[in-house]
Formats: C-alpha cells, sequence, structure tokens
C-alpha cells in the first residue's frame, strides 16, 4: 500500500491559494490539495498557483493538485500532470469524467502514468472516480480501482462531481459500495481517499472503512466550497480524524 499513513487515516484538505494553505496548515493536515472549485469538483488551478503554495507549505508535508474533471482528451491529460509536476505536486489527481468506457479510461491513465514516469518520476498519480458518475455517463466508480492498478496509478479518489447542496457522498453512495471501494483499493494495492462535500458528522461513519485519506474543501470553509477557508472548520474537522482515526485503527 502506499498511504504515507499506514497506522491511521490521513486528513486532506483542499487550497485555492497561499494565504488558504498558510490557514490550513495552523491545523494538523497531512496533505495539502491544490484545486480551483471554479473549474469543477476537481478544477485545476494555475501552475503559478500550485508552485506558490509549494512554497509555503513545509517540506514534510506533499502537496495534491487536481488536473480537472478531464474530458476523454489522454494528450491534454498527459501534459496537464506533466505541468502540475513541474509547478510543485508530488500528487496528481486526474478525474475520469470523460472517459466512458474500460479501454478509454485505461487509454486516459496509461497517456498520464507514462508521462509521468518519463518526466516526473518522483509524482504519483491518483485516479479520480466520481460516485454519481451514472449522472454523466461515467465509469462506475468500483471499476476503477483495478484499471488503476493496471496503469500503475498509487492511489484511488472517489468524490463526488456535483458539488451542489445535497449531493454528499454518503446521500449518492451506499456505505457498502463506500467499503467495497476502499477493499478494492487495498486488494489492488492502490491507497484509498474518500471525499465528495463530506461533512463532519461523516467522519465517524467513514473511518471505521480505514480508508487511507478523507478530503475535504466544502466543509472547511465559510459558504461552501467556493467561500473562504475557515482555521476554525479545520482545526475542527482535523481534531476528530484524528481522535477517531486512532481508535479505529487499535481495533
Ligand atoms: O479532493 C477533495 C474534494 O474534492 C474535497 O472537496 P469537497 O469537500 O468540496 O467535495
Amino acid at each position: 500500500m502506499n498511504s504515507l499513513f499506514p497506522d491511521r487515516t490521513a486528513f486532506l484538505a483542499s487550497v485555492v491559494s497561499k494565504e488558504e494553505a498558510i490557514v490550513a496548515l495552523k491545523a494538523h493536515i497531512d496533505v495539502v490539495d491544490v484545486k480551483n472549485p471554479a473549474e469543477g469538483a476537481l478544477g485545476a488551478a494555475l501552475p503559478e498557483t500550485i508552485s506558490e503554495i509549494r512554497g509555503v507549505v513545509p517540506k514534510t508535508i506533499p502537496v495534491s493538485a487536481a488536473i480537472g474533471d478531464m474530458p476523454y482528451l489522454p494528450g491534454t491529460a498527459a501534459l496537464a500532470a506533466i505541468g502540475a509536476a513541474q509547478a510543485g505536486a508530488s500528487i496528481i489527481k486526474v478525474g475520469l469524467y470523460g472517459a466512458k468506457t474500460p479501454d478509454e479510461v485505461l487509454k486516459l491513465l496509461f497517456s498520464v502514468s507514462t508521462a509521468l514516469k518519463k518526466y516526473c518520476p518522483e509524482s504519483s498519480l491518483v485516479v479520480g472516480a466520481y460516485a454519481d458518475a451514472q449522472f454523466f455517463g461515467g465509469i462506475d466508480f468500483l471499476a476503477v480501482p483495478s484499471m488503476a492498478a493496471e496503469a500503475k496509478a498509487a492511489g484511488c479518489l472517489l468524490d463526488t462531481f456535483d458539488k451542489s447542496f445535497g449531493h454528499n457522498l454518503l446521500e449518492i453512495a451506499s456505505m457498502e459500495r463506500v467499503r467495497d471501494f476502499v477493499s478494492a483499493c487495498r486488494e489492488w494495492g492502490l491507497f484509498s481517499a474518500l471525499a465528495g462535500s463530506l461533512k463532519l458528522e461523516d467522519i465517524p461513519l467513514l473511518l471505521p472503512l480505514r480508508p487511507d485519506y478523507l478530503g475535504f474543501r466544502g466543509a472547511l470553509c465559510e459558504g461552501g466550497r467556493s467561500g473562504k477557508l475557515s482555521s476554525r472548520k479545520v482545526l475542527e474537522i482535523s481534531s476528530l480524524i484524528a481522535g477517531e482515526s486512532s481508535t479505529c485503527r487499535r481495533s
């Protein structure tokens, strides 16, 4: 398993600027994730934003970057991945929005993983699956871990595409299917990350599944994911993950 934190569930906080990264770092966070909510669930930030955030985050804390709710454009995806890695991200997240068949998923993922291996061998690929893929004809999220493993990804993220109110991960996917996703990642040697408008109250429900990461943005902000990051909310979620996680891993 590729998790950097094998004995507990880690906290990934999504930020849009170096100012937000500084706010987030007042709490204990394990991964600083860079995204641009204006361009979607896994919207890509500008390269300089990634570099600025990398510049204020201690080197001991990985920086991940979303490169988009990717259409089925393997070349574009490969170039975007290299751009994000060159800008300072060591973990690259690509959302499987446009690839509709296993062949398309594999072609897109191999384009990205081959490019990262050649030009940015220190970086890791995380494949973004969507719990609400059925609403846009995307690939079922339970089919993604095996293909991510075939493409030599390091991990899989289960997220939601539609971030409007009421599209929380556990309101869209059953706990059984989310559990199956985490188990499939483990079986395929991938780390698992869960996200999707997660709320504070989802943490004790999800931690027993022992995901490697829980990812948040909306719940960290005042007024939703396009709002400003709140240090109080970051601290609240960080403390709950740390507290509950150590209990779960001991059991
Ligand atoms: O990758 C992390 C997620 O996209 C977090 O964003 P969210 O909490 O707004 O769904």
